[in-house]
């Protein structure tokens, strides 16, 4: 359980009016060699990411999408988060602004290439996407950049083969945790190829973005995933053989174990797309049953009902 103790816990956050953002020229990077990074993806992992590497890194951040429309809702998302913080004086006018000139929105993944020292890739769990994309920046980055992943599952040894043999040692996993913003806990996941520097960057960006990095090997669902999704995916499995209805569930645990959400609940905020393609990983890769996702949570996908970010999972959302 300590991955949900984990999720239980509230960090407040730095009171940031007193903190002096300073210009590009000025700036003093908090990792050397590290003075921008790309997050590609700026759905609800990689705006969160890009949130905290300008805001408790006060990096530069390129944050790039394929699609319009996500950077849109990001930027949005964006503007609540930081208006939210400073309603509660935990953030000055002045340094919002700051933050927010901070991230750059594109769609162009190669108007990053030649600038980022460090990517950091949060699009879909899609195994064939994320080889795609470390592939082309395997070929394109700068040869010093370092690589890193926000999967959930993928091996991240088969990551960096796609990178290339030269820039496999350079590839890495940060698999933060939702909401990043708020969660202070962060995986360090080396593959068979990443080097001592590579691993060493990662872990010092992590912790200037005020993360707690925990290290883990490249096993499948490495070790959030390899305790949280049997949990959820056995809450779905309840739901279905009618243990419990999904309240009593999500009470049960809730109450019970002193988590601020219900499995189900916290299903639905990652996203059962999400869950159930780690779940997928999870089975394929040990073979083991015990890692069956429910039949009932690949239906769900099935009907596009894939939690809080389409308005409806076991919840609804508005
Ligand atoms: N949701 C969670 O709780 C959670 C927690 C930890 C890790 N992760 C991992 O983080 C990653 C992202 O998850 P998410 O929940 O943010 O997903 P999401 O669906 O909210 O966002 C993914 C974004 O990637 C964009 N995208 C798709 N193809 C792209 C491409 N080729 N180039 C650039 N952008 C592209 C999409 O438009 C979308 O905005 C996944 O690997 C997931 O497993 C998720």
């Amino acid at each position: 359980m300590a991955a949900l103790r984990l999720a239980a816990r509230r960090v407040p956050m730095p009171l940031l009016g007193v903190r002096s953002f300073t210009s590009t020229a000025l700036r003093q990077s908090a990792v050397e060699g590290i003075n921008s990074v790309g997050v590609i993806g700026a759905g609800q992992m990689g705006l969160g990411i890009a949130l905290v590497a300008a805001r408790q890194a006060n990096l530069p951040v390129t944050l790039i999408d394929t699609s319009q429309s996500s950077l849109d809702n990001a930027l949005t998302f964006l503007d609540k988060l930081l208006a939210k913080d400073i309603a509660k004086s935990r953030l000055t006018e002045s340094a919002a602004a700051s933050i927010k000139s901070l991230i750059t929105p594109t769609t162009s993944l190669a108007s990053a290439t030649a600038s980022a020292d460090f990517f950091i890739e949060a699009v879909p769990e899609i195994e064939s996407l994320k080889l795609s994309i470390f592939r082309e920046l395997g070929a394109t980055a700068k040869p010093t950049a370092i690589l890193a992943t926000n999967t959930s599952s993928i091996s991240i040894t088969k990551i960096a083969a796609a990178a290339g043999p030269s820039a496999g040692p350079r590839v890495v996993a940060t698999h933060f945790m939702n909401p990043v913003p708020v969660q202070p806990g962060v995986e360090i996941i080396s593959a068979l190829q990443t080097s001592p520097d590579t691993l060493a960057k990662a872990l010092a960006l992590t912790s200037a973005m005020g993360k707690t990095p925990s290290k883990s090997a490249d096993t499948p669902g490495f070790i959030a995933n390899r305790i949280l999704m049997p949990y959820i995916n056995e809450a779905v499995i309840c739901l279905e053989t009618g243990v419990g209805a999904r309240e009593d569930i999500d009470s049960m645990m809730k109450n019970g174990t002193g988590v601020p959400m219900g499995p189900l609940q916290l299903a639905d905020f990652i996203g059962l797309d999400t869950c159930l393609a780690i779940m997928g990983v999870l089975y394929r890769d040990t073979g083991d049953s015990k890692y069956r996702p429910s039949v009932l949570l690949q239906r769900m996908v099935d009907a596009g009902w894939v939690g809080k970010k389409c308005g409806k999972g076991f919840y609804e959302y508005k």
